[in-house]
């Protein structure tokens, strides 16, 4: 299993007539196994030419799951590839809203604090 898959061949296959997926940095070519899948052809469809990982581990796949994916394995992803689909996933508006909400979570510390020393500082002086 050394043969190294990119980002290109990863996203050329991405229909029912040929399907790779995208797990733990790992290809799968799921062509045959779709029409099996209990979960449906769509879901796996819709994660086609991207990292598929956090899908399937939402699902909590059973053990016996697992157990199929050896077999499909067709190769790693090449690692650049992952850097590349990394940054577009945080990139754009997804990568500002995650931004806003550390930023905000830094202020609700900030301000209640700033308060809270506000606060004891007037019953010192007062
Ligand atoms: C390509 C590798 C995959 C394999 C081998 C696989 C295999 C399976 C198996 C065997 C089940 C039956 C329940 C279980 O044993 O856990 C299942 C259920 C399911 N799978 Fe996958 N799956 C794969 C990918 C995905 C992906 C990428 C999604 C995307 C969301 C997905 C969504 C689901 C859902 C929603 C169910 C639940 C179906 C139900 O309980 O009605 N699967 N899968």
């Amino acid at each position: 299993m050394d043969k190294v898959i990119t980002y290109a061949e990863l996203e050329a296959n991405n229909s029912k007539d040929s399907l790779y997926v995208l797990l733990h940095g790992k290809v799968y070519n799921v062509t045959k196994f779709i029409d099996e899948h209990p979960g449906g052809d769509e879901v796996i469809l819709a994660e086609a030419g991207k990292d598929a990982t956090e899908a399937f581990e939402d699902v909590g796949h059973s053990d016996e799951a697992r157990e199929l994916l050896p077999g499909m394995c067709i190769g790693e992803f090449e690692k650049d590839s992952t850097l590349k689909v990394k940054q577009t996933n945080t990139g754009g508006s997804g990568g500002s809203v995650s931004n806003a909400v550390e930023q905000g979570s830094n202020l609700m510390y900030f301000v209640p604090l700033t308060l809270l020393g506000a606060y004891f500082a007037w019953r010192f002086y007062a």
